[in-house]
């Protein structure tokens, strides 16, 4: 098959899920609650009342779940640890059960040539650190590096790739402002100070791995999308400025540049704190990462992590506050089922914005994807055409953000399975492989064939 687009030789292809998306039983063998088992078991957070109780049964099925990755010819794997298995209290003992788990699964793909990539925290806080006041209290950067530690010793020489948080952003604005995800805070104070102890955490954790002697590469996975203002008055000018600024420069303006975006103390007001410079200092990333050379002072981010779903049309709405504007669905565009724009060119223009901006660091697409209303099965295979040209359209426009000299060095679908999407629980499905928790039968669809061809042609 003569690929249009060819990736690099030892372009990294992967699938990405995550703990409480889809292993089941969150408290077996002495693992402790997060604050998700807790939040999807409190009435009227999550659609249909689902919780993570079962999701994919992928804690006991990872075996055979191993196997069907390996038939897709997966390079690599992308999948998260929860902290509370690990750690049931979030600090002290460990747990050697939950912990044996993910050596388990680490062994299992490595015997399948799949290489992991560990994200350590994708959202499910220990509710004992919860109830010490979790990601607001200033000891939880602490308490995420002693965490790191426990993984990076365990695991750290079969791991070749880390990923510290998943979507900071996701974490604070759903989780702390305007309350739709775990912990379900709405706080314009609390925010922006869980917000920066999610970066000094990130930070801590990096020189953790560091002092430990880490020998691979370690980054942070944030959820970007491009603002365009709906049209080109002044106020969307201005209102596409500030959502670009609090969606996808709050992050990495102070791993990169070592400051926040002023828009925000702006958009937050009284609300804003003052940070302290040695903080700033601590989190920020310098240019040359171990990849680039010398250590820095930083905190040395090895890579980025782009989780890349769609762009943001934005028009100015003084009601919308505190931003002052709103995201609006353009009218006739193709939308998934979750009601976000079909909008591939938004994935090159991150790529080259992040290139652009932040000195081209290495990157990884580490999550892409969508969920629409698949059919059921036809003769034992899902036919997904909405999600194969999804794919297919956002591997092109990877590409070309490569060919315009982005170092972008792998790509993970989002996902790997259909599995539980937080507040809308399992009425959203994300995955190259169709399961329902009922019968959790694995199914393929068109799309997992599709992609298996793409990485046997390194193309697409
Ligand atoms: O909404 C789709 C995905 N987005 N990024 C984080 C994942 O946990 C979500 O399922
Ligand atoms: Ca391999």
């Amino acid at each position: 098959m003569t690929s249009e687009a060819a990736f690099p030789a030892n372009f990294l292809w992967g699938a990405a899920t995550s703990a409480y998306q889809i292993e089941g039983q969150p408290l077996a063998d002495g693992a402790g609650p997060s604050i998700w088992h807790r939040f999807a078991h409190t009435p009227g957070r999550v659609a249909n009342g689902d919780t993570g109780d079962l999701a994919c049964d992928h804690y006991r099925r990872f075996e055979e779940d191993v196997a069907l990755m390996a038939d897709l010819g997966l390079g690599a794997y992308r999948f998260s640890v929860a902290w509370g298995r690990v750690l049931p209290e979030g600090r002290g003992s460990v747990n050697a059960k939950g912990l044996d788990f993910y050596r388990r699964l680490v062994d299992a793909l490595l015997e399948r040539g799949i290489a992991p990539m560990i994200t350590l925290y994708h959202w499910d806080l220990p509710a004992a650190l919860h109830d010490r006041g979790g990601w607001l209290n200033p000891d939880s950067p602490a308490w995420f590096a002693d965490y790191a530690q426990v993984l990076f010793r365990a695991l750290d020489d079969r791991v070749p790739l880390w990923v510290t948080i998943n979507e900071p952003w996701v974490v604070t604005v759903p989780g702390y402002l305007d309350g739709e995800l775990a912990p379900g805070h709405r706080d314009p104070f609390e925010a922006p100070r869980v917000a920066h102890h999610l970066l000094l955490a990130h930070a801590e954790a990096v020189a953790a791995y560091r002092s430990l002697g880490g020998r691979h590469r370690i980054g942070l996975a944030v959820n970007l999308e491009p603002q365009h203002p709906a049209s080109p008055t002044p106020e969307n000018q201005a209102a596409a400025r500030r959502r670009d600024a609090f969606i996808n420069r709050w992050f990495l303006d102070p791993l990169y540049l070592g400051r926040y975006p002023a828009e925000l103390a702006t958009i937050f007001g009284a609300a804003w704190p003052e940070f302290a410079d040695a903080d700033l200092a601590r989190i920020r990333s310098t240019s040359d990462s171990v990849l680039g050379g010398s250590l820095g002072t930083g905190c040395a981010t090895d890579f980025i992590g782009v989780n890349y779903y769609s762009r943001g049309l934005v028009r100015a709405d003084p009601n919308t506050q505190p931003l002052g504007a709103i995201r609006i669905s353009p009218e006739n565009a193709p939308r998934t089922t979750m009601g976000w724009e079909v909008y591939p060119p938004g994935l090159t223009e991150t790529l080259l914005w992040i290139k652009e901006h932040y000195g081209n660091p290495p990157t990884y697409i580490t999550e892409n994807g969508a969920a629409f209303d698949d059919p059921p099965p036809a003769d034992g295979l899902v036919p997904d055409p909405e999600r194969v040209d999804y794919l297919r359209a956002h591997l092109r426009a990877a590409h070309a953000a490569l060919e315009q000299g982005a170092d972008l060095r792998g790509y993970f679908v989002w996902s790997l399975f259909d599995n539980f999407e937080w507040a809308q629980g399992y009425s959203q499905r994300f995955g190259l492989i169709r399961v329902d928790p009922p019968n959790q039968a694995r199914i393929l669809k068109a799309s997992a064939r599709f992609y298996q061809n793409v990485i046997r042609a390194n193309g697409v």
